[in-house]
């Protein structure tokens, strides 16, 4: 059903307009029991959103809404292994990859054939990590290169950096995933190919960077250590065995996976291998047991009272009742610096959709951008458009409470300013408060007027605060999946099917087709725009 249509929706838009001259000052004013009555904590995660511009009914009112949409049932329908990725007929069982009990598809128990690849995962790790998988010419590798593009790169690359303190310390894991050759080329400058393993990691093995990049990583091996050596040096991890082949990885030296893993949800799977390989099988393990705890309490926790839950309702009252078009992540912890990419492909290619799973227009807005930098930093950028711009712009704060390279005073001032961040946009400074304030420097008359203006801080301004004891493999796979769940509810609750991604699909069409007109075949019709582009690149190149 069309979201607008829920009692709910109706009720959340009248709810809304009698709530337009409430400000978060006031609610923190009249309730001191709000920090308590706006916060929870599950699987190690910690989340205050009395920050936003919520009431107990505004709360209410949007958990009904996700009872009118069928969360729960959906829900059910996902972790069960139903086929609710329609338009690709698929079930969506990244849980399955964390999970303990047996899940069906199709009548089969999938649990065993991932256990199958956690052992071998387990064996593979384990040999490259202790020196006894040895390259070519019988030296150990030092040097681990991921090449692979979207899902099979943003999630892995993520996590291998936020946990760097659990790293091997004499392997280093890389991440090649632009088909620019700038990318591979300066990445292979700085290796060794006798000391340095490739794994090609593609669900699909059909994808054109990836393949691009893994053709001339296997020549620039093959070129020093000669053709026996791509056994030793080349792994895969895809779901096309019969690709791998093709491209000369033999299946044995190959970890796969399943269609019901989506690309942008598989770093629990196989395509975690460099994770595993960085950080090794037990914290990989880990990892999967934070995710796991946190799908439990998705499971079982009232929808008032869990985690991905709220975090979604929060960003629909924001998106469709507040009118935020965008919504910032800002790690507090600089070891997360790839979190907020690694967001933007799960929710972006989740819920950048205006069509509903049964093909009809949405009619109200769907996924918002989502964007951010870690904290600091991106407070001496663009915090000033959060902080005084016209735009509204939700924020989620995520800081662990204790660092994982304590450096004298250093964390204390990362989370002083995490927490002013919040403080200052909830707050703002009213005229009142400005006039004090530059009364008080010695400013007066028109000299004090002018600048008032520019001092006020409307406030009022949402966000979501989000710590952690420390950031740790078990608290990053909560951290993960309770992104995952949240845009899964929203995606339930605007109707969507999450799991597709039709939209990349055209781009990648038109590209095949321009690159032979750029080699100099024989020019196609285009817009006067692409053909005149063509014309210019192809004179430029000769
Ligand atoms: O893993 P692959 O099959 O190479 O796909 C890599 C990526 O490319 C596609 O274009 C999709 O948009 C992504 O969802 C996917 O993760």
């Amino acid at each position: 059903m069309n979201p607008t249509r829920h009692a709910a929706w109706t009720a959340l838009a009248a709810h809304r307009d009698a709530l337009a001259d409430t400000t978060l000052r006031q609610l923190f004013a009249t309730d001191p029991d709000r920090f308590t009555r706006c916060s929870l904590e599950a699987a190690g995660l910690f989340l205050d959103y009395s920050k936003q511009r919520v009431t107990m009914e505004t709360m209410a009112l949007l958990v009904k809404l996700a009872r009118e949409a069928g969360v729960e049932a959906h829900r059910d329908a996902m972790f069960r292994g139903d086929r609710i990725n329609n338009t690709e007929n698929r079930a969506v069982l990244h849980t399955a990859l964390r999970a303990a009990a047996p899940v069906q598809v199709d009548g089969r128990d999938v649990l065993g054939d991932v256990f199958e690849v956690l052992a071998q995962m387990r064996d593979f790790t384990g040999r490259v990590r202790d020196g006894l998988w040895r390259g070519a010419s019988d030296q150990r590798i030092r040097d681990v290169v991921n090449i692979g593009i979207g899902g099979s790169d943003l999630g892995p690359l993520m996590a291998c950096a936020a946990l760097e303190p659990y790293g091997h310390p004499e392997l280093r894991a890389h991440f090649v995933s632009n088909v620019d050759g700038t990318h591979l080329a300066t990445t292979l400058s700085r290796l060794d190919p006798a000391t340095t393993l490739f794994i090609i990691a593609s669900k699909t093995f059909t994808t054109q960077e990836t393949l691009a990049n893994a053709h001339s990583a296997r020549a620039w091996l093959v070129e020093a250590l000669g053709e026996a050596a791509v056994a030793r040096h080349f792994v895969a991890v895809s779901t096309n065995a019969a690709e791998v082949s093709k491209f000369g990885i033999d299946t044995a030296n190959m970890f796969g996976f399943w269609d019901w893993v989506g690309g942008r949800y598989s770093l629990w799977s196989a395509i975690g291998l460099s994770i595993a390989l960085y950080i090794g099988m037990d914290h990989f393990e880990e990892l999967l047991a934070g995710a796991h705890a946190l799908d439990d309490h998705f499971r079982h926790a009232p929808l008032d009272a869990n985690l991905p839950v709220l975090l979604a309702l929060l960003g629909i009252w924001n998106a469709n009742f507040l009118g935020a078009h965008s919504h910032a992540v800002i790690p507090y912890d600089q070891s997360l610096h790839r979190f907020p990419a690694y967001l933007q492909q799960l929710d972006m290619e989740s819920n950048g959709k205006s069509v509903m799973r049964n093909g009809e227009p949405v009619g109200c807005a769907t996924g918002p951008i989502i964007w951010g930098e870690p904290g600091t930093n991106g407070q001496h950028a663009f915090f000033q458009l959060i902080h005084q711009g016209t735009r509204l712009i939700p924020v989620d704060f995520i800081a662990p409470i204790h660092s994982q390279h304590p450096l004298g005073r250093h964390h204390t001032l990362l989370l002083a300013n995490c927490l002013a961040q919040s403080e200052a946009l909830m707050l703002g400074k009213t005229e009142a408060e400005v006039r004090t304030e530059l009364t008080a420097q010695g400013l007066r008359g028109a000299a004090l007027e002018a600048l008032v203006p520019h001092k006020v801080f409307t406030g009022n301004r949402p966000s979501n605060t989000i710590l952690c004891e420390r950031l740790t493999p078990t608290t990053l796979g909560a951290l993960i999946a309770l992104y995952e769940h949240k845009v899964f509810v929203q995606g339930v609750i605007w109707g969507l099917n999450s799991f597709d991604q039709w939209g990349v699909e055209l781009g990648k069409q038109l590209a095949k087709k321009l690159e032979g007109e750029l080699e100099g075949a024989p020019l196609q019709p285009h817009d006067a725009s692409t053909s005149g582009l063509i014309a210019r690149i192809r004179a430029a190149r000769g």
